[in-house]
């Protein structure tokens, strides 16, 4: 027997330097074959006339926007008075767009906002545009290089609350609508827009009346755009080039409240557990148990669909692995895990936003409570995380309760086949003639889940660019916008209005073909 060993290890060897020679040689030749998702910019270019220039009295209107402080706290406490200021500012800042017959406005909610203008074809199905009028509370006021409700222009940036959330789109349809209504032009098919005035708490009182309210009317809505991700430049792994970012799915979320009871007391006799302690525990486990990854489950969702749209203009070692994600998926799962904003497209999400206990120093408390913010991967469900949870905390000491939660959002279509996808692709290549495009889906979540019943084809998208050190700006200190990016806020939509005109039809020509 020990005579053959010689034998068998050369084997073994060979064996595995032919799997090994194989492997490569079909890493190699997917790399080299991979197919191209995108497509060469239409022939149309920004041109005078047609172009919102941001001129000293738009800008000056986004400043004045920036101002009303329409700050959501909590579901149901708002800014009531600032809202119907601006409100007010709004209907007096577009007078075409509120003198024309051709525009129907309703408030809705109390504050929220729902235009229609009517298209000249009755025939073809309406679409919306959607933003939100309300903002988050600012925190670390005197750390803003600029008053958070300025409006302030600083070497080129427009600062305060609400610039890229979301007053931009707000402020930028309307610019456009008021524009093409100005220069006498009527679209041909119905455009709503669809602003609601507390997203930031989850849209119970503004978009979801919107919702129903359209509903009810028996409104079918060819495609939704709202608020949601950028062009990133710097923020997809492996890609210089500026990538557009357009969601075609949002995660779910589950916001769930953990409570323990214990005994309380005099604090100089405590027992061995507090409910304190219990819950830290409990806690500390969620935040060391990641749920699972999903590239390394080998996933086939939008998270895979989006980098594929771009291998092919990665730089090689990513090229590569994402030519490859049936052999390196674990790995690129393991890349993309490495930072929040690449984790949060990988994995159900685990935030400890909330931890209330204790009453007095000397007082040991009998309660202890978390809230725990999940937002869930769309290849997972509310109930699959509920049970993760509770496995991992293994404690019936610990009380679950759901406060809020949603299923992750069906898939909007995208890609060749779909109509309004290549209509947003096009226009975003009028703005961005050298951003790539590809499908991916939001982290957060928008009023969109108010709009599921209407449309099949909802999309989030914001048309300005972002890169990593802009992240933080969200909900966050010094939020801004570049005046060159309202200019192409305001320019996007109007091409997008503008596109809106043709037939929505599939067109296969020139590179479109190699798709
Ligand atoms: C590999 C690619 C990396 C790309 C990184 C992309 C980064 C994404 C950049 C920007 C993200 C934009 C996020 C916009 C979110 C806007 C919506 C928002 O703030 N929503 C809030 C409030 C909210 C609305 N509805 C609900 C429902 C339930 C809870 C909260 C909310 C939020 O999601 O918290
Ligand atoms: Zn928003
Ligand atoms: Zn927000």
């Amino acid at each position: 027997m020990w005579k053959s060993l010689p034998r068998v290890l050369s084997l073994v060897v060979r064996g595995f330097a032919l799997t090994l020679a194989v492997l490569a040689t079909i890493v190699v030749i997917r790399t080299a074959t991979f197919p191209s998702y995108q497509t060469s910019p239409p022939e149309c270019k920004l041109t005078d006339p047609d172009f919102i220039p941001a001129d000293q009295e738009r800008l000056s209107r986004f400043t004045s926007a920036i101002q009303f402080r329409t700050v959501s706290y909590e579901r149901g406490v708002g800014t009531p008075q600032e809202l119907a200021r601006f409100t007010q500012f709004i209907r007096e800042s577009f007078p075409t767009i509120h003198g024309s017959p051709l525009v129907r406005r309703d408030v809705v909610g109390n504050y929220s906002l729902l235009y229609r203008v009517d298209g000249s074809d009755a025939s073809l199905k309406p679409y919306m545009l959607a933003s939100h009028l309300d903002v988050v509370p600012i925190t670390q006021e005197a750390n803003w290089e600029a008053p958070p409700f300025s409006g302030q222009l600083k070497d080129g940036y427009i600062y305060g609350r609400g610039t890229i959330d979301a007053k931009h789109s707000l402020m930028g349809c309307l610019e456009a609508v008021e524009f093409i209504l100005s220069r006498g032009h009527r679209p041909k098919r119905t455009l709503y827009l669809a602003f609601g005035h507390d997203e930031e708490t989850s849209g119970h009182f503004g978009a979801k009346v919107i919702g129903e309210m359209l509903a009810q009317r028996g409104e079918k809505i060819e495609f939704i755009l709202d608020e949601g991700t950028p062009v990133g430049e710097g923020l997809v792994p492996g890609v210089s080039k500026q990538v557009a970012l357009v969601s075609v799915a949002e995660k779910g979320f589950l916001q769930l409240h953990l409570t323990v009871n214990e005994e309380g007391g005099h604090a100089s006799m405590p027992r061995s557990e507090s409910a304190i302690g219990i819950l830290s525990k409990a806690i500390s486990k969620l935040e060391d148990s990641p749920h699972p990854n999903m590239f390394k489950m080998f996933g086939t969702g939008p998270e895979t669909r989006m980098l594929e749209y771009v291998a092919t203009e990665m730089t090689l070692p990513y090229r590569m692995l994402t030519s490859n994600l049936w052999l390196f998926s674990p790995l690129v799962g393991w890349v993309y895990s490495k930072k929040p904003q690449t984790n949060a497209f990988a994995r159900t999400t685990t935030a400890l936003t909330r931890f209330n206990a204790g009453v007095k120093d000397n007082v040991i408390s009998p309660e202890a409570t978390a809230v725990i913010d999940h937002r869930i991967h769309p290849s997972s469900s509310v109930e699959e995380v509920i049970e993760f949870d509770r496995k991992v905390i293994n404690d019936p000491r610990v009380k679950f309760n759901v406060i809020n939660n949603m299923e992750p959002s069906p898939t909007s279509p995208y890609g060749k086949d779909s109509p309004t996808y290549m209509l947003l692709q096009k226009t975003i290549q009028q703005i961005y003639p050298d951003a790539l495009v590809t499908p991916t889906f939001m982290v957060a979540n928008t009023d969109t889940r108010h709009y599921w019943s209407l449309s099949s084809a909802i999309y989030r998208f914001n048309p300005y660019v972002m890169t990593p050190s802009d992240l933080p700006r969200f909900h966050g200190l010094n939020e801004r916008i570049s005046v060159q990016n309202y200019e192409r806020v305001m320019n996007f939509y109007y091409h997008l209005i503008v596109n809106m005109d043709e037939p929505l039809e599939i067109k296969r020509h020139g590179h479109e073909d190699e798709l």
